[in-house]
C-alpha cells in the first residue's frame, strides 16, 4: 500500500541551515555578460506546467509536470546548451537549442528575458550557465513531449524526456528523494531544488531536508568509491 506522506521526511533534520552549494559562484547577469571572450555561455530552462492528475485514486496529486532530459552521457539535465557568439541574445540561443533538442513542439512558446532566474560561473572551465524557468500549459508541455522524438538532437544528445516526481511516498524514499539520487550534470540538481522552492512548489523545509539527503548520498558514494 502506498500512501501520500504529508510530512515529507523526518523531523530531526528539519530547520537545518540551507546548503550553499548552488549559490557559491552565482553572478549578476551584467557581470556575467562582461566576462570577456574567453568565457563560453550556456543557457538552460526548466519547463513546467500545472497538472490536475493524481496517483492512486487521487491520493497523490502530481501538481506539476516538470521536464528534464536524459543526456547522451547518462546524466539528467535541463534542455538548452551552448549559446553561440553570433546569437543576438541568450534567449535567442536558448530557443534555438530548444528547437534542436526538443523539436517543433516548442513552437507555441519562447523563453524570454523575464523568464531569467540566475547565472553561475565555473572559473576553471570558463563556463557561465544562465538558468531560466518557463511555465507552460499542460497542452504545450505535452506537445513538447509528443514531438521530442522527431527533434534533430533526439537519439544523439537527448535520449529521452522525463518528468520530475514532486512527491515522497510513505517509505520516505520513493518519488523525489529517489529521483534526486540519479546523476545530474553540473549544478542541475541544486538548480532544480532552488527553483522549486522559489516557485513555492516545494517548501523550504522540504528542500532543506532533500539537500541534506543529497549530501549524505554523495558522502556514501564517496566512501564506496574509496
Ligand atoms: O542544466 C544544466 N545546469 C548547469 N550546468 C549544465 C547544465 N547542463 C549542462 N551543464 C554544463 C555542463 C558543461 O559544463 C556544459 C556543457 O553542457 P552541454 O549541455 O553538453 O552543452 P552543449 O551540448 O555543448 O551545448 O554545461
Amino acid at each position: 500500500l502506498v500512501v501520500w506522506c504529508e510530512n515529507l521526511l523526518p523531523n530531526h533534520v528539519s530547520g537545518q541551515k540551507q546548503s550553499s552549494m548552488a549559490t557559491s559562484n552565482k553572478v549578476e547577469l551584467a557581470e556575467a555578460l562582461a566576462l570577456g571572450p574567453a568565457w563560453r555561455h550556456f543557457s538552460y530552462v526548466m519547463l513546467y506546467a500545472p497538472t490536475p492528475r493524481a496517483l492512486f485514486g487521487g491520493r497523490i496529486p502530481l501538481r506539476y509536470a516538470v521536464l528534464m532530459h536524459m543526456r547522451f552521457d547518462g546524466r539528467l539535465g535541463f534542455p538548452g546548451g551552448f549559446v553561440n557568439d553570433q546569437c543576438p541574445s541568450l534567449e535567442d540561443g536558448l530557443n534555438q537549442e530548444l528547437l534542436n533538442k526538443l523539436g517543433e513542439g516548442v513552437s507555441t512558446f519562447s523563453v524570454v528575458h523575464t523568464d531569467y532566474r540566475n547565472s553561475f560561473t565555473d572559473a576553471k572551465s570558463k563556463v557561465v550557465v544562465h538558468f531560466y524557468v518557463k511555465c507552460l500549459t499542460l497542452e504545450q508541455l505535452q506537445a513538447v513531449e509528443a514531438r521530442a522524438p522527431l527533434a534533430k538532437d533526439y537519439g544523439l544528445e537527448v535520449f529521452g524526456l522525463v518528468r520530475v516526481p514532486l512527491y515522497t511516498l510513505h517509505d520516505g524514499v520513493g518519488g523525489l528523494p529517489a529521483f534526486l539520487e540519479n546523476s545530474f550534470i553540473g549544478t542541475t540538481r541544486e538548480q532544480l531544488l532552488d527553483a522549486l522552492q522559489d516557485l513555492e512548489i516545494l517548501d523550504p523545509q522540504t528542500v532543506s531536508v532533500l539537500k541534506k539527503r543529497i549530501a549524505q548520498h554523495k558522502q556514501l558514494l564517496g566512501l564506496i568509491g574509496t
